[in-house]
Parts: structure tokens; sequence; C-alpha cells
């Protein structure tokens, strides 16, 4: 099927689905109608479109953790855990690795060495393999929202599958679950497939059950500069939206310095309205979700805490509808429960002392805003122009010519060639823009901030201030000063 941005047919899609439902047995399991009525007999509270709503109706963040082991009833136990000992206000599904790369065969081996083990020997829950029934008793068994967590650049099934399940919201992208994930394969490809996901829930979206989608924002979580990532959110956003999808929350990780993450939130909001209503999606319901820090973590537990603190206060003042939530266990790997449900805690400490406050409208977080907008701005122009107007072609042609460009991803197709860096307060700056189109007052801007902070720390502007700011925050500080 050739790429292009327009909404997929019924038939087109029902044409590649029969392809996808024979990936695993399991996809057998998969019947649409009996999926729709299954989730019209769902509770309200159980849905997590309607639940991000109301939060935003109420002008409140929402904590939500992330968790995935092999066994169902593991599963189930961990996830009531983090509901009733944590606080957590929406539960996700953390899908394990070899799902993300369609490995089911090892996923399989996996589930049946863990009941042998008595414990998880994979990284998430095997969303495929458990198939239907599986996924259905985790639905039955919790009593909050959930949804699918996972970074799998083919995630038809996985999708099919969960949805169907009771599953209501579904994290990821054609992008951003390729370029950080993903080492080789084309962004054709993935864009495609995820047209497929989105159609999927445009489709569920007719039937009159709402479902959620979630871009994954962060990307790298490595110095990606706000205008960047808000690119990508913005883009797949509107690729969702062709396919019919209604519910989307736009998402993006803490950077670290309060005002510019307080303005890429903003930014992000308004721009993503902004075009959606320019391009004629009705109806849109746009949230946002804050990640808290993505970087590195200190192994040190209560500097650990300190972290997730820290980021809660931007999660609450940046006016978020949802924060990410990590944990002590950051540093070491996959959290006990315990430890997750302490990082919710602390978490929804944070967002209940700052309950209705927000950091007011200043100079300084003005011009953030206008400059996040402006360098987006730039950016969309250019893919919408290599495009000839289909922002599909226009995304894969800037991600090849590094228009788009991920800082320290992965992906070959990845340019690789644009440097991010701090400024003296912080604030992720473009050292080297390589070819994203910037003005050059935009470039010059960039520069002369950096320039600052070098002369602060009386050395010159170099790759060596990138390489210092990505191991500062786990020695302890955010800005990588010279030792
Ligand atoms: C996107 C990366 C994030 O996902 C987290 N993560 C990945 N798998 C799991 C998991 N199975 N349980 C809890 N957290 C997890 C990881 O700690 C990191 O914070």
């Amino acid at each position: 099927m050739k790429l292009k941005f327009n909404r997929w047919t019924e038939e087109e899609f029902m044409k590649v689905r029969e392809e996808v439902l024979k990936q695993w047995p399991t996809g057998a399991e998969v019947d649409l109608d009996e999926a729709v009525a299954y989730h019209k007999a769902l509770p309200d509270h159980k849905n997590f479109a309607k639940k991000l709503i109301d939060a935003k109706e109420k002008g409140i963040t929402l904590a939500q953790p992330r968790a995935g082991v092999a066994l169902i009833d593991e599963h189930i136990e961990l996830l009531n855990f983090l509901d009733e000992k944590g606080g957590a206000d929406l539960l996700p599904s953390t899908i394990d690795s070899y799902t993300r790369q369609n490995k089911y065969e090892e996923c399989e081996r996996g589930i049946i060495e863990s009941r042998r083990a008595g414990r998880s020997l994979l990284n998430g829950f095997p969303g495929v393999n458990h198939g239907i029934e599986g996924c259905r008793k985790v639905v039955e068994s919790v009593n909050l929202p959930l949804q699918l967590r996972h970074g799998t650049p083919d995630a038809r099934l996985l999708s099919e599958i969960m949805i169907a399940s009771g599953f209501t919201s579904n994290e990821g992208g054609g992008v951003s679950y390729n370029i950080p994930y993903a080492k080789s394969v084309s962004l054709e490809r993935t864009l495609l497939d995820w047209q497929y996901v989105d159609r999927l829930i445009g489709w569920y979206e007719e039937q009159g059950v709402s479902i959620n989608r979630e871009p994954f924002g962060p990307l790298t979580g490595t110095l990606v500069p706000p205008s960047m990532s808000n690119v990508v959110q913005i883009l797949e956003c509107l690729l969702a939206a062709e396919q019919g999808v209604k519910n989307i929350t736009l998402g993006y990780g803490q950077c670290g310095n309060l005002v510019q993450d307080v303005a890429a939130i903003k930014s992000l909001r308004e721009q993503a309205e902004e075009y959606c209503a320019e391009l004629g999606y009705e109806n849109m319901m746009i949230t946002t979700v804050f990640h808290q820090w993505m970087g590195g973590f200190p192994e040190d537990e209560a500097k650990a805490f300190g972290v997730i603190s820290n980021a809660s206060v931007t999660a609450a003042l940046s006016g978020a509808t949802k924060v990410i939530v990590k944990t002590p266990h950051e540093a070491l790997g996959i959290p006990t429960k315990e430890a997750n449900a302490e990082g919710i805690k602390a978490t929804k400490m944070v967002l209940n002392l700052l309950e209705g406050q927000n950091i007011s409208d200043s100079e300084e977080l003005n011009a953030e805003v206008d400059l996040i907008k402006k360098e987006v701005k730039a950016i969309m122009d250019k893919v919408a122009e290599l495009g000839n107007g289909d922002l599909a072609v226009g995304t894969v042609k800037a991600i090849e010519q590094g228009v788009i460009d991920i800082p320290f991803a992965p992906s070959m197709y990845n340019a690789g060639k644009m440097l991010p860096a701090r400024d003296n307060q912080g604030k992720i700056r473009y050292l080297e823009v390589g070819n994203v189109p910037f003005s050059q007052k935009i470039v010059d801007f960039n520069k002369s901030a950096l320039e600052e902070r070098a002369e602060f720390e009386e050395r010159e502007v170099g790759f060596q201030l990138t390489v210092d700011d990505i191991f500062a925050v786990s020695k302890g500080k955010l800005i990588g000063r010279p030792e």
C-alpha cells in the first residue's frame, strides 16, 4: 500500500486486517462487533478517554505509572497494588520487548519459563500471547482505565487484541515508536502500520466507542529540544485525526528548566489545537501528558525521589492533564511494586499540594512559548513543502533530510546532524541545527544563548557542552558544568 496522508477507506483497512490477524493464533479471537458490545458494557469509570476529559475539565493532573509483568495473575496483583497502595489514577500495561519486536515465539517461551521460575522473566506484559481471554481477565480484575504502553513499530496485532479486550488507550506513533526504538525499520513502513492502528481506533469511534491515543512524547529522552518533540507530537496528532481518532493525549518529556517545560506543554496544546482547526478536524479532545525525567537517574533512592518530586512540580504547574511517574528504582531496572507505588505516592503528594496553582504568564514564559511555536512552524512548513501538501510523505522526507532530527536516535534513517545543549539556565538550545530549517534569527538566538553559558563557564561553545549535559543529572545536577 502506498503511503498517503488521507484516511484509509474501510475496504482498504479490512483488507489489510485479514493479514494482520493471521500473525499469531490469538488474532483469530478478535471480533470487532463483539468487541464494540463489550466496550459499551464497560462502566464509564473504566474508559481512559472519558477520565481524561473529566480531568481536563476539572483542571487536575492525573498520575499514571508504567508497569508490566509476564503472567496474568501477577500482572493483576501488580496493577491493583498500584491502584490501592500507590493511588494511581490511570493504569498501564507496559508491554515486553519481544512483543514490541513481534517475536511471539520468544514470548511463549518467556511465559513458560516465568511460570517455572515463579517470577517474571519478561520485562513486560505479553498481550498478544495472552490473547483476548487473558487480557479481559486483566480488564475485569482492575478498577481503573487501562492503556497499553510499549515501543512497537508494528503494533497492529497487539492493538487489535488489546483494544478488543477492553483497553481504552494506546500509546505510540509512526515516528515516536520508530526513531527512538528501531534501528532499521523504514519510516514509510511504520507510518503505514500506525495509520492502521489509528484507523482501527477511528473505526471504534464510528461505532460510538471512544479510545484514547497517545503519541510517545519523550522520543530519545536525551536533550530533545521542545520544538523538535512538539513537531513529532503534532504530526502524529494530525495523522491520527485523519484516520478518525478524536481523543488524543500529546506528550512531552521533562527537559529540566521549569519555564521552558511549562512553555513546551502550553505551546504543544495550543499549536496542536490550531493545526487541527486549520485542517478541519472538529470535536477533537486534546490533552497533554508530562513525562517525568527520562534521562539517567541517580541510584540513591532519596535523590531519585528528589528528581520525581521536582518533575511533579513542573507537571502540576504546566497544567498537563497527566503525568507519567518514575520510580526510585529507575537507575536499577524494573521496579518492585512497592517502589513503583512509592513513586506514585510522592508524585500525588506534590500534585495535591499544588492543585489549582500554575506559574503566571511572564515575559520569560511568553518569549519561550513564542520561540517554540516559531521553531515548530518553521519545521512544519518544510514538512508540508517536502510532501507537496501530504504530511505523511512530507514526514518521511523530512526525516530523510534531517529537517526532523531527533538527537541520539538509534534509527539509521535519522540524520543525527542536529546537536542540542543547555544554555546557562538549563534550557535546551540548538548547538548545531544541521538541516533543521530555522531562520538565521532563530539560529543566532540559540547560538547566543549557548555562548552566554560558555562565557560564564570560561570555555568554548562546542560538543563538550552536550556531553557534559548528558551525564549531569545522574551526577546530581541539571547543567553539565565543567568539573
Ligand atoms: C520508557 C522507558 C521507561 O519505562 C520504564 N519501564 C519499562 N518497562 C517497565 C516495566 N515492566 N515496569 C515498570 N516500568 C517499566 C523504564 O523504567 C523507563 O522509565
